[in-house]
């Protein structure tokens, strides 16, 4: 059995504080993009812009080929669209390619291009070794790769197949309900999967480790936590060859207690790490709004609506029972909005993050589990409709009502992705979660700004010209 993925219940926080005022000055507006292929442009040029500035984690100085990958590989890449590495992508792949392969700690921002690292390792050690026939008859092969939800674990695969197009290898799932019951043997050089079903796997012997020569956690931090998924991990880790293993470790967060076991786990690593003011990205706007209690803010979300729309919006929120009320309730009132969480089956959380993902939804209401790696470039605002806590994080029912600090980063990077611009609005509705905002505030190092949800004129005009 996999553990749950999103967090337990806990009894929300309820009566109305003080409110304290955090405004920051207005920044100069920027012209309005009035159509698509000027916006368009205008997000291609931006990002020019940031891949040739030196203090950006977008910066490269050196080309794909420049960092030595494998013909098929530089196809994949260019079709995808990709024309220079990002900083994390020019620092890591020449120390993961390096031979012996050494193991790997690396730590970027949020949506600046960790997925492209561990996947180029991933399928050019493939090559380098000769894989173009199933792993376990004729190639010495296999690499897996884990993530802490099955949304995540499908998005890496489309990214493996994406640059892999020009390749022939061959790729396999390790998540729920994927494989038939009685399946016998997976001869896929590349297996990708959530833990739980990757022991159930392993254990089956429906995968052969004994020629894994890569081991990738994505989101490694989550992955390693004690109060998270670090048991399923070592497990698996304990179930592969003790020697002539890479391990690569990749997050945007390292919580201190993490990264002394991820050294452990991943000994002699080579290291990419960020300072604490560096952990989010600057073109994230960050907003809070003062609503008076627990229905006020459910109004304020439906006002916010239009809003949510301009582009595509997730609502993040502590409990699963809270993202079906509220889709419950503003579907009934006529607004077209999508949940999703970890108690709904397989084949429904799919139907719901692709629906999403191909822009047929645009507002998603959900738990922690996308909180974490989930790609989609047309997101433009996250709502934390309730903030992350420490409680949800251990699945402990604890009263540990501390706010959780790396969620809190994951979760408004989803929007922000790859140098664009974004905007997440906070909810606080009393003096703990005022005080819980301002914790997020100081350990992060960035403003949030405060946003009156009496003027909705006003609200709105200041919300468009961040999303700009
Ligand atoms: N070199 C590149 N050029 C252009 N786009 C890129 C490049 N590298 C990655 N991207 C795009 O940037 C987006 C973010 O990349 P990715 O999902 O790998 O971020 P990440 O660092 O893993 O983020 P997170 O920490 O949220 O998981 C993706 O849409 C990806 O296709």
């Amino acid at each position: 059995m996999e553990k749950d993925e999103d967090g337990f219940y806990t009894p929300a926080a309820s009566g109305s504080e003080p409110k304290i005022d955090n405004e920051k000055p207005e920044e100069p507006e920027k012209s309005a993009n009035t159509d698509l292929i000027n916006s368009t442009f205008e997000v291609s040029v931006t990002l020019a812009d940031q891949q040739a500035d030196s203090a950006s984690p977008l910066y490269s100085v050196k080309t794909f080929e420049e960092l030595g990958l494998h013909q098929d590989l530089l196809k994949g890449i260019y079709d995808m669209g990709f024309s220079k590495p990002s900083k994390i992508q020019e620092r890591a792949l020449p120390l993961l390619l390096s031979n012996p392969p050494t193991n790997m700690i690396g730590q970027s921002q949020s949506g600046t291009g960790k997925t492209a690292a561990f996947v180029l390792t991933m399928l050019s050690t493939s090559l380098a070794l000769g894989c173009t026939l199933p792993a376990l008859i004729d190639s010495p092969f296999q690499a897996l790769c884990l993530a802490p939800s099955r949304e995540l674990a499908r998005q890496i695969m489309s990214v493996i197949i994406a640059m892999g197009k020009f390749t022939s290898v061959q790729t396999e799932y390790a998540i729920k309900d994927n494989l038939p019951r009685n399946a016998t043997r997976v001869t896929a050089h590349i297996i990708v999967g959530t833990p739980g079903t990757m022991i159930d796997l392993i254990r089956r012997k429906v995968i052969d480790v004994s020629n894994v020569k890569v081991f990738v956690l994505d989101e490694a931090d989550n992955m390693l936590d004690q109060d998270g998924l670090g048991d399923q991990t070592l497990r698996v880790k304990n179930m592969l060859p003790k020697t002539g293993v890479q391990i690569i470790l990749f997050s945007a967060t390292f919580p201190d207690h993490v990264r002394t076991f991820a050294s452990k786990f991943a000994p002699s690593a080579n290291k990419i790490e960020l300072q604490k003011e560096e952990l989010s990205v600057d073109s994230i706007r960050q907003f809070y709004m003062d609503c008076k209690d627990e229905e006020h803010k459910y109004d304020i979300l439906v006002t916010l609506y239009t809003l949510l729309t301009i582009g595509q919006s997730i609502i993040f929120c502590q409990h699963r029972h809270t993202a079906d009320r509220i889709s419950a309730k503003m579907t009934a009132e006529g607004h077209h909005v999508a949940s999703l969480h970890g108690a709904k089956d397989a084949t429904e959380r799919d139907q719901i993050i692709d629906r999403f993902r191909e822009g047929k939804e645009k507002v998603l209401i959900t738990t922690n589990v996308i909180a974490r790696g989930i790609d989609i470039l047309q997101v433009n605002m996250v709502v934390n409709y309730d903030l992350p806590l420490m409680n949800e994080r251990n699945n402990s029912r604890s009263d540990d009502s501390r706010p959780d600090v790396e969620t809190y980063i994951h979760r408004i990077g989803r929007t922000g992705r790859f140098g664009r611009k974004g905007i997440s609005v906070n909810f606080v509705h009393d003096r703990k979660t005022w005080l819980q905002m301002e914790e997020i505030e100081k350990q992060t190092g960035k403003k949030i700004m405060r946003i009156e949800t009496n003027d909705i004129d006003v609200m709105e005009e200041k919300m468009r010209k961040a999303m700009k």
